[in-house]
């Protein structure tokens, strides 16, 4: 039986930034504790760039017309672009379905599918709206974000605050009814 020929070790290249890293802070990267950190680090960057949601579109035909569905403290992680620290945020989706329904886990996918990129908060409750727009067929949907930035609490200003970042499409557009509903569950918490 043959054994398979051992080819030279191949590295990520993103174990290099890290043991780069690593020594522009002052640290050693062959100490104990840290020698596998560059692989950690790889591996976590190439989780984090090459996340799948995964998941069809599962529709249901609608039950009751005139409704609206609201999925709410939906907790997704993303990171800040300006300083690739991550950034917490708890959404709420909400849409008036015209057609079919989406199926309720499909919310969380598309909410992941749009945190697991470089972001700004206000970019992340734009991308989610316009998923959920293509994906139901309706022109009715809201996404309101609460984030806590790491960049903001950890460093800088060093000071931890809560952000909201909204977008309302059609019928939540106006102060009426649907946008009313919305923001009552939203502060209402669970
Ligand atoms: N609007 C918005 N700002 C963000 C978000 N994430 C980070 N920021 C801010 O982006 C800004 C980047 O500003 P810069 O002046 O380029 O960076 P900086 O010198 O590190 O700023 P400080 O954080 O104030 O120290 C900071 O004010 C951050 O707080 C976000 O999702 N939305
Ligand atoms: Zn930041």
């Amino acid at each position: 039986m043959t054994s398979p020929v051992e080819g030279p070790e191949v590295r990520d290249p993103l174990e290099e930034v890290a043991r780069r890293l690593l020594v522009e802070i002052g640290e050693d990267p062959d100490r104990d504790g840290l020698k596998e950190t560059p692989a950690r680090f790889a591996r976590w960057w190439r989780e984090f760039s090459g996340y799948d949601a995964g998941g069809a579109e599962t529709r249901f035909p609608i039950v009751s017309q005139g409704q609206i569905v609201m999925v709410s403290d939906l907790a997704v992680w993303s990171l800040c672009e300006h300083h690739l620290l991550p950034f917490s945020c708890t959404l709420t989706i909400a849409y008036k379905p015209d057609g079919d329904v989406l199926g309720l886990s499909k919310f969380a996918r598309i909410a992941h599918r749009h945190a697991h990129r470089l972001q700004v908060q206000e970019r992340l409750v734009c991308d989610i709206a316009d998923e959920v727009v293509a994906a139901t067929g309706s022109a009715d949907v809201a996404v309101i974000g609460r984030g806590e930035h790491l960049c903001m609490s950890m460093r800088g200003v060093r000071t931890p605050a809560l952000m909201t970042s909204s977008v309302f499409r059609g019928a939540f557009e106006d102060y009426g009814p649907a946008r009313q509903e919305l923001v009552a569950t939203v502060f209402a918490g669970r």
